[in-house]
């Protein structure tokens, strides 16, 4: 398989969460967005949740007007939302489950188990112009599920990955993963991956070549914190580049 770029997708969502924290104007997401795009990111992704506990409705018109890279809104996979989208068209959308009580992305959409709402949603937001991608656990049957909704992408969920308790947990959920990225690719899909990633966990993902973009947010604002954003994305820009030319 010929050596492909791993794109680099930063997640703004912990940006919005410290300005929610008091409700101030600072730290300003669409800021983050823009010194991470000239650090090197390939995407700026946002998840406009229903609750709003982080990103706010004007965050995501102001990034679709200011991003010199692309918009990649994740959201809950419901009327509102859509409407939401259609009126923003970003450059892409991510499907992603939603649970009001959940801290963070628990597991993946359940594409089987709603196949003819996810082939509408599918349906509509690329009618728009927007590209589909569906945010799924590393699960053939959610694969298959994915490619008769008509999505050309699918986002694989590291989190199980990423939190895994012991090395042979860790182990298993790569060999997943790994085997879920062959599967999807054979079956004409763009695999991206993402939730939990970090420069400690990167790697691994990175060495699997179906792969074309990670997103990644948590770790990187985190690290921001002590390194500042523009270095921490640099530093995640190379450790995946690193990886991808020598694996
Ligand atoms: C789908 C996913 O794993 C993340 O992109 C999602 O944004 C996590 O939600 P929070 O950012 O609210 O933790
Ligand atoms: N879809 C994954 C994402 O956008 C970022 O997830 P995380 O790195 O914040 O866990």
């Amino acid at each position: 398989m010929e050596k492909q770029v791993i794109l680099l997708g930063v997640n703004i969502d912990h940006v919005a969460t410290l300005r929610q924290a008091r409700g101030t104007r600072y730290p300003e997401p669409v800021q983050a967005a823009l010194i991470a795009e000239q650090a090197g990111a390939d995407g700026i992704t946002a998840h406009l949740r229903e609750d709003r506990r982080h990103i706010q409705d004007r965050d995501i018109y102001l990034l679709r007007e200011m991003l010199q890279t692309k918009l990649n809104l994740e959201m809950a996979v419901t009327e509102t939302m859509i409407a939401v989208a259609l009126a923003v068209k970003p450059h892409a959308c991510c499907l992603v489950p939603e649970r009001r009580e959940e801290l963070t992305t628990e597991g993946g959409l359940d594409v089987v188990a709603a196949p003819g709402r996810m082939r509408d949603a599918c349906q509509t937001l690329a009618e728009a112009g927007i590209e589909v991608s569906l945010f799924i656990d590393p699960d053939f049957a959610q694969i298959d599920a994915a490619v008769k909704a008509g999505a050309p992408v699918v986002e694989l969920h590291t989190g199980r990955y990423a939190d895994a308790q012991t090395l042979q947990e860790q182990q298993q959920e790569l060999l997943r993963i790994q085997h879920a990225a062959q599967y999807a690719h054979q079956a004409g899909l763009q695999v991206n991956a993402g939730h939990g990633l970090s420069l400690h966990n990167v790697e691994a993902i990175c060495r699997l070549p179906q792969i074309v973009e990670l997103n990644i947010g948590h770790s990187i604002i985190a690290q921001a914190v002590f390194s500042g954003l523009d270095q921490a994305v640099r530093d995640m820009k190379r450790i995946m580049r690193e990886v991808r030319l020598h694996i």
